[in-house]
């Protein structure tokens, strides 16, 4: 799963600087990073949509809306897939109570 997130993490860094008639990337970057993270809260709304009233396929179509936008989002901020991917590693094997309460800590 990764490798095609790794990828499409390239793939984005790629299209941020090509022609905004050509590329949605581009065309999202130049409408700057508050529009981005619109876009992302959109399809968090949308993916939710579709988990509570739609089909199996609408949910996959908007789940991977949801995760091509969040890459959109991390690549405006600087912030590598492998950053966010080394942070799920740290948190695996650990219960999701004691990571709350680690991080109430913090
Ligand atoms: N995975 C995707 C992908 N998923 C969704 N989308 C686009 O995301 C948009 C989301 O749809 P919306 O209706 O919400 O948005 P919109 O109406 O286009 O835009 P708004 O004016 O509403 O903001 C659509 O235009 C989709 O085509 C994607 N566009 C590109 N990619 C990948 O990104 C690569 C680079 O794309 P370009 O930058 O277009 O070259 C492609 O090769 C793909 O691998």
């Amino acid at each position: 799963m990764s490798d095609t997130l790794q990828r499409l993490e390239a793939t984005i860094a790629a299209r941020r600087c090509a022609d905004p008639d050509a590329s949605y990337v581009a065309k999202l970057h130049k409408r700057g990073l508050s529009k981005i993270a619109q876009k992302l809260g959109e399809e968090g709304v949308e993916t939710v949509i579709a988990a509570l009233a739609g089909d199996r396929q609408e949910l996959v179509g908007e789940a991977a809306d949801l995760l091509f936008h969040l890459l959109i989002l991390l690549g405006a901020k600087d912030v590598l897939l492998k950053e966010v991917l080394a942070e799920l590693d740290r948190r695996e094997g650990t219960s999701g109570i004691a990571e709350k309460a680690s991080r109430k800590t913090d």
